[in-house]
C-alpha cells in the first residue's frame, strides 16, 4: 500500500467514466474494454485504491451504464457512484457534489490506466506544496502544425512552453467546485478541470509526468497500453 506524508488533508478521487469511447469505433465503451485480465476502468481504480492518501473513490457513470455493478470494485468500501452529464465537466462536476466531507479532490480519467505511482505521488505533494493545486502534464516535443481545413499546413505554432494536459488534475474541493459550476453556468465548453480555475483567474502548477500515462482514445492505444500493463504488472501489483 502506497502512502505519502500529506498535511492531514483527507482526499477524494473522481474517476468520469461516463463517457461511449465514440472515436474507439466499437460497440462497448473503452473504460469496459479487458487488458491484461482486467478492464481499462479496473486498471485505473484499483490503483487509487492501492494508495492509502486517497480516502474514497468516486466513479461516474453513464446513466446507461450496464457494466460497472458486475465488476468486483463496484462493491468495494471505498469504492461509490453517481451518474454523469452529456459532457465531461458535467459528470466532473456530478462526482464533487457526492463528496461532503474532503479536502482536495483528485479527478483522473478512467481511460488513463498507466498512471505510475511517482506521477500519483508528485501530483498528490501539491497538497502540501500549493493552496491551488495542479495538473500532470508533459512538455510538448512535437512539431505543432494549425490547418484551416484538416488536410493542408497553413501554419507551424511554435511549441515552446506548451504543455500536454493530462490527468490527475488536484484541487481544493470547495474552489474547484466553484470553479466548475461558473464556467459550466458561463455555457464555455471546457475539456479538463484545470480550465475551470483558468477561468476564475487561477494559475494551476504543472507537473511533469510520464508520457506513457496516456489517453485510451482510438483503436491504435489498446496496444500500447496492454504492453505497459504487461511489463508494468508485476510493479503495480506489488504495490
Ligand atoms: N460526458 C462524459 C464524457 C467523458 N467522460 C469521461 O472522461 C474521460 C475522458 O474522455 P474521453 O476520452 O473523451 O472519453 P469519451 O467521451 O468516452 O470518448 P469519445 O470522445 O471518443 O466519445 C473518459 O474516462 C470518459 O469516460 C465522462 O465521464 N463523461
Ligand atoms: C482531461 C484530459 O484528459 C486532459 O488532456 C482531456 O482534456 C480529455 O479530453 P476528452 O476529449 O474528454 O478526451
Amino acid at each position: 500500500m502506497n502512502t505519502i506524508n500529506l498535511l492531514h488533508s483527507r482526499i477524494f478521487a473522481v474517476i468520469p467514466a461516463a463517457g461511449i469511447g465514440s472515436r474507439m469505433l466499437l460497440n462497448i465503451p473503452k473504460q469496459y474494454l479487458k487488458i491484461q485480465g482486467h478492464t481499462i476502468l479496473e486498471h485505473s481504480v484499483n490503483f487509487f485504491l492501492s494508495h492509502s492518501n486517497i480516502s474514497k473513490i468516486i466513479v461516474v457513470l453513464n446513466k446507461k451504464d450496464v457494466f460497472f455493478n458486475t465488476l468486483p470494485i463496484s462493491s468495494h468500501p471505498r469504492v461509490f457512484s453517481v451518474f454523469g452529464g452529456r459532457l465531461r465537466i458535467h459528470s466532473v462536476l456530478s462526482g464533487l457534489l457526492a463528496i461532503s466531507n474532503a479536502d482536495w479532490v483528485i479527478v483522473h480519467d478512467a481511460v488513463r490506466p498507466c498512471l505510475n505511482i511517482n506521477d500519483l505521488n508528485k501530483i498528490l505533494s501539491l497538497v502540501n506544496t500549493s493552496a491551488i493545486g495542479g495538473i500532470l502534464a508533459t512538455p510538448v516535443s512535437n512539431t505543432l502544425k494549425y490547418s484551416t481545413n484538416n488536410s493542408e499546413i497553413f501554419s507551424t505554432i511554435n511549441r515552446n512552453r506548451l504543455w500536454n494536459a493530462l490527468t490527475p488534475q488536484c484541487f481544493p474541493l470547495k474552489l474547484l467546485t466553484f470553479c466548475l459550476k461558473k464556467v459550466i453556468d458561463s455555457g464555455i465548453n471546457i475539456t479538463d478541470e484545470s480550465s475551470a480555475m483558468e477561468y476564475c483567474g487561477y494559475f494551476p502548477k504543472l507537473v511533469q509526468g510520464c508520457s506513457s500515462n496516456i489517453k485510451v482514445t482510438y483503436p491504435e492505444d489498446i496496444s500500447f497500453v496492454n504492453c505497459y500493463l504487461k511489463s508494468k504488472f508485476h510493479e503495480r501489483s506489488s504495490i
